[in-house]
């Protein structure tokens, strides 16, 4: 399956299925025979895991550069360390970079591919189910010690390869990372999609089948949005949905210590919340996805470890605040998603709720 992605400077495609590295090389021969050097960076566990299957299936020559595992990867010193190995090894314009992992191994090299030499291409290989979301539109980034995401530049693959092929070595943890990015992408643009996941039971209880059915519609929903608003001046903050309140969450606690998807799954919480006051999202379906992040076993208890004034510094620090004014993407309707001025006061009355049912629940 093929799913293109059209932005006013590039076009490209998202190729999905299972097995798909080697009919990946036989599309590509021109443009990767074509190239002095192909770097593929990872990071140490997926490449512990599947270097064997890369290597039986990737016709080319590489050269194998590794960051430390997830999130610790999106730091100065591993940009710095991945552009060092890119001048040592003699690369060019003419090199392509390979980010096969998560979203922290494509958000690092997305990255580094948009600063080397001024641009060199790339191409994302998806390793999670959470980067369905991350390995398409273009955003890249590392994080700073003020903020997550912070430093970055909106740079678009070259394409992007999503073997489902990997996915089978991934544990519950990461699951359950990325099935939040999938319930966002349903809460932001179906309500009938949205209201399935309350059915679910456990992580467990996922059908490989209908995991591979959300993700498609996920990358539907985001290459639609990337499309109408590659440079998120508007339309492209829905994709924000949960993130004000979730990134705050993770810089607080600290990077890596809470895995993405389990923020934006608590973070989604207050933002339902607010659509409750500001739009017209039924009274209680807030309460719904909490108790649903409750039966899929999020820890929200990493709420109880921040202080609201820890939450609020970095929240006033989000990429959609201007003028400290916070923007909150929030939904009109379950499905139907806009952007609303919000004071910290109420956002503090709702932190202040979903404490009060976190510790209901212990
Ligand atoms: N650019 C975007 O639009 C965008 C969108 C969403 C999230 N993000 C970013 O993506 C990052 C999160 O991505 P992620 O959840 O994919 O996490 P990740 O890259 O941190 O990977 C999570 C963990 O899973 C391991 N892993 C990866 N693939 C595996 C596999 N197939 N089998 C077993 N283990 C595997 C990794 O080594 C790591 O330990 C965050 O930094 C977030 O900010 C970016
Ligand atoms: O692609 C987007 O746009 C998103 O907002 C997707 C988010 O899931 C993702 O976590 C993104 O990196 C957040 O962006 P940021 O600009 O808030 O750092
Ligand atoms: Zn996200």
């Amino acid at each position: 399956m093929i799913i293109p992605v059209r932005t006013k400077d590039s076009t490209y495609e998202v190729h999905l299925g299972e097995n798909i590295l080697q009919s990946f090389c036989e599309r590509n021969t021109e443009e990767f025979d074509k190239a002095d050097q192909i770097v593929v960076i990872t990071d140490e566990n997926v490449w512990g895991l599947h270097q064997h299957y890369f290597d039986k299936n990737f016709a080319f020559d590489y050269k194998i550069h590794l960051v430390p595992n997830g999130e610790s990867c999106k730091t100065f010193d591993s940009y710095f360390d991945v552009q060092t190995f890119l001048l040592q090894e003699n690369c060019s314009r003419n090199s392509i970079l390979l980010a096969l992992g998560g979203g922290a191994v494509g958000d690092l090299t997305g990255f580094v591919a948009s600063t080397f030499m001024r641009g060199i291409p790339f191409i994302q290989i998806p390793t999670t189910i959470l980067a369905h979301d991350s390995a398409v539109g273009g955003k890249t980034a590392i994080n700073h010690p003020n903020g997550k995401n912070m430093i970055g530049a909106f740079y678009q693959p070259k394409e992007v390869l999503y073997d489902f092929h990997f996915l089978q070595t991934l544990p519950k943890s990461e699951v359950r990372s990325g099935l939040a990015e999938v319930i966002k992408h349903a809460l932001i643009s179906d309500v009938k999609w949205s209201n399935e996941f309350l059915q679910l039971e456990s992580i467990d209880a996922i059908q490989k089948e209908e995991l591979l059915i959300w993700l498609e519609k996920g990358i539907r929903v985001k290459a639609n949005i990337v499309e109408l608003d590659e440079k998120e001046k508007s339309y492209r903050k829905y994709l924000n949905f949960g993130h004000t309140y979730g990134h705050a969450i993770e810089a607080s606690i600290g990077y890596g210590k809470i895995t993405h998807g389990e923020a934006v799954m608590i973070g989604m919480i207050p933002a339902l919340m607010l659509s409750e006051i500001h739009g017209e999202v039924k009274s209680g379906y807030a309460h719904d996805i909490f108790q649903l992040a409750n039966k899929l076993e999020y820890n929200l208890q990493h709420v109880l470890n921040c202080t609201f004034e820890q939450l609020a510094t970095f929240m006033l620090k989000d990429k959609k605040t201007t003028n400290g004014e916070l923007h909150f993407a929030l939904l009109k309707h379950i499905g139907d998603p806009f952007i609303q001025v919000v004071s910290m006061d109420e956002v503090k009355k709702c932190d202040d709720q979903l404490r009060k049912w976190i510790k209901e629940e212990i």
